[in-house]
């Protein structure tokens, strides 16, 4: 489903040329839970980004389903995005002042889907993390826990091909943790959910069934 090919990402730092990720090749498959590992600055976040369609200002190629990604324009890259991917990220990315429903039904809105098929899909998703009754309430009343679930339906409600799940656990305590692994791992199992999980914290990697190590920018077997 994803395939990069010999990617090389730099920034521009004091007049100088950082790089990233140096000459970085790698494939995603349909059905995966890939557990990205590597220190603080290793570059797990910038390969996330332009493997979620959020950065398109790279060197090599990417091919998403078959297609090289570099053809499309930013408008053509938003609507990919919004339509194959969903995010996780630690510290949850809600909007206060909402509910968790119009949360989780933010995904939705230029899906040009009637109300209540949005109505339905937001539900639906929901009940995958266990928090179907929580619909109206307000996001300020949540726990870390709580919140992160409420994060988790928002990113599947449009049945996105894959999840990027950056550091989705970070700010949670482990308990707490432990089960948004197990959701990660019921989505991946029984709804053949493709998650791309970034971590730095070697026990996630038992709920994968694949490590990709970054070093220095580097994919390191
Ligand atoms: N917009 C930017 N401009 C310049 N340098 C950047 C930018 N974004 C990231 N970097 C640099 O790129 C390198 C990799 O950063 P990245 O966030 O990808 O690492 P990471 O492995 O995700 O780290 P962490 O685990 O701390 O989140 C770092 O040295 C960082 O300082």
């Amino acid at each position: 489903m994803i395939r990069l090919e010999n990617i090389t990402k730099t920034y521009e730092l004091a007049k100088q040329e950082v790089t990233v990720l140096n000459d970085v090749s790698l494939n995603i498959f349909e059905g995966d839970f890939v557990g990205i590992m590597g220190r603080s600055g290793s570059g797990k976040s910038t390969l996330v980004n332009l493997i979620g369609f959020l950065d398109k200002k790279f060197k090599g190629t990417y091919y998403f389903e078959d297609k090289l990604v570099e053809q499309y324009t930013d408008d053509d890259l938003s609507k990919i995005r919004n339509e194959n991917v969903g995010f996780v990220f630690q510290n949850f990315g809600l909007i206060e002042n909402m509910t968790v429903g119009q949360n989780v039904e933010l995904p939705l809105l230029y899906a040009g889907i009637s109300n209540q098929e949005k109505t339905r899909l937001v539900a639906e998703s929901l009940e995958k993390v266990g928090l179907a009754d929580f619909v109206g309430q307000s996001v300020k009343l949540l726990s870390g826990g709580q919140r992160q679930r409420v994060a988790i339906a928002r990113a599947i409600v449009n049945s996105p091909k894959f999840i990027i799940a950056d550091e989705p656990t970070g700010a949670l305590d482990s308990k707490t943790s432990v089960d948004i692994m197990q959701l990660f791992t019921d989505l991946n199992t029984t709804s053949g959910v493709t998650i791309i999980l970034v971590t730095h914290d070697p026990n996630l990697m038992a709920h994968c069934n694949r490590e990709i190590r970054v070093s220095d920018g580097e994919v390191v077997l």
